[in-house]
């Protein structure tokens, strides 16, 4: 017999901590069984117990073609043919660098690696190569894996649990990390004139999307970018999440930046880069990128990095992503921005649509009715009303991020049958959201 997911995640309980292998998968801040998925296809994913759902996770992100593209399928089963891992060069690693060179200017070389972790970390450690600082700056609410120098205040599932941090960061490491609230640039203006130069760089979401999504304020990147470079330090643009989702060159492409002042350093990738699949990057100015090892002194390897199924699947993907793919995402996530914050207001839910490109979340109660600028603002919604209405949208036959400090994703497969579902799962869903009461 089939098992359930209650079964299967008693089971997995027994094996894995939590029974997760990424803690915001568990649904702890929403409470109930996680779904056991077992094939995803388009918008859609099926559950081991053969339910379907309407997916607005897409993967965490990389799904923008919708799930299991037939081109990206038979792309990675042509690659998987001949042979899974070289741990040598290979040429689609080439074609993937150039096509994400050719797309976002800032990136003149590039190296792959497989996660966005990864990917920040090793950014981290070429800027302090490269400018023989020690100190980084970021900032409250963004999350950037889980290295040990980035989980300060970070957000994603340490938002979802309401942990300061990670133990097991011993205190010095930790003390290398200087945490500042987001868009207050007199906040960072004093970090700078504190610690000016022993800041090697400052590491920001290039839009913040996991504690929800709260965008920089208009003209935010480019004067941390001035601050930055005024003080000798480096910008990294974590790019992991916005890369390649919110246009064909990313959050940077969005914000049209053209000239040197307000150009990041190095920018990080995943998610989209992988088409679902391993893959990240690091890329930036050829003088910094080229501080790494073989020609530079600073270490960085992989024995994983580049491997050739993973980078079939991003090189197909990003070669799918036109125009097209682009305008049906933003038209996809306008219409559902549109059609939830009806819905909750219909209910009388104070609640804010919170947006940056075709990346939204929603955050209720009156104190952020007005929008959220800061990881502050995210704390103080009313986030209990969150857990009813993921459920009422969950037994509808929607799956929404298990938790309200993360981005809804959707993907260019999200054609009007899955939005109708969609919008039809909400009235229900704004009415459970309307009537939770604070947990006591
Ligand atoms: C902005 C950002 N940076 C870094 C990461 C870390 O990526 P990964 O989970 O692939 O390690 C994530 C997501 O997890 C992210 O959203
Ligand atoms: N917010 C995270 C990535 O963007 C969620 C993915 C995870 O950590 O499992």
């Amino acid at each position: 017999m089939t098992p359930t997911n209650d079964e299967l995640f008693a089971r997995a309980q027994a094996a894995i901590p939590g029974g997760v292998n990424s803690p915001v998968r568990a649904f702890r801040s929403v409470g109930g069984t996680p779904r056991f998925l077992v094939s995803a296809r388009g918008p859609h994913v099926t559950d081991a117990e053969g339910r379907e759902y309407v997916d607005l996770v897409a993967g965490w992100g990389p799904a923008i073609l919708g799930h299991a593209h037939p081109e990206v399928i038979a792309a990675v089963q042509d690659a998987a043919a001949r042979g899974l891992s070289f741990g040598a060069s290979t040429p689609v690693e080439t074609e993937l660098a150039e096509l994400i060179e050719q797309r976002v200017a800032p990136v003149e070389k590039l190296r792959l690696v497989s996660t966005g972790t990864e990917a920040t970390m090793s950014a981290i450690r070429l800027a302090r190569g490269f400018t023989g600082r020690d100190l980084l700056v970021k900032f409250a609410g963004h999350y950037h894996g889980h290295s040990d120098g980035l989980l300060a205040e970070a957000g994603s599932g340490l938002a979802t649990f309401a942990l300061p941090g990670s133990a097991g960061v011993p205190a010095e490491i930790a003390a290398l990390t200087l945490v500042v609230p987001y868009n207050d640039l007199a906040a960072l203006r004093g970090v700078f004139a504190e610690h000016g130069d022993r800041i090697a760089a400052v590491i920001t979401e290039a839009a913040a999307a996991n504690m929800g999504v709260v965008p920089p304020a208009p003209g935010f990147n480019r004067a941390l970018v001035e601050l930055a470079h005024a003080h000798g330090a480096l910008v990294i643009s974590d790019e992991v999440l916005t890369g390649f989702r919110v246009s064909s060159a990313g959050w940077w492409g969005l914000e049209a930046q053209t000239d040197d002042a307000s150009t990041p350093d190095l920018l990080t990738f995943g998610k989209v880069v992988g088409g679902g699949m391993p893959v990240a990057a690091l890329g930036g100015r050829a003088e910094i990128m080229e501080r790494l090892a073989p020609l530079g002194p600073v270490y960085q390897a992989g024995t994983l990095s580049g491997n050739p199924v993973a980078v079939t699947a991003g090189v197909t993907t990003l070669r799918l992503a036109d125009a097209a793919v682009y305008a049906k995402l933003d038209e996809v996530s306008a219409v559902l921005q549109r059609a939830v914050s009806d819905a909750l207001a219909a209910e009388g839910v104070a609640h804010v649509v919170q947006r940056a490109g075709n990346l939204f979340s929603f955050m209720f109660g009156d104190a952020v009715a007005g929008g959220v600028h800061d990881y502050a603002g995210v704390l103080a919604q009313e986030a209990w009303r969150y857990p009813p209405f993921f459920h009422a949208m969950l037994d509808a036959g929607v799956s929404l991020p298990p938790s309200v400090f993360e981005a809804w994703f959707v993907t260019a497969a999200h054609d009007d049958a899955a939005v109708s579902r969609i919008v039809d799962a909400l009235p229900a869903a704004a009415r459970a959201a309307a009537s939770a009461r604070p947990l006591a």
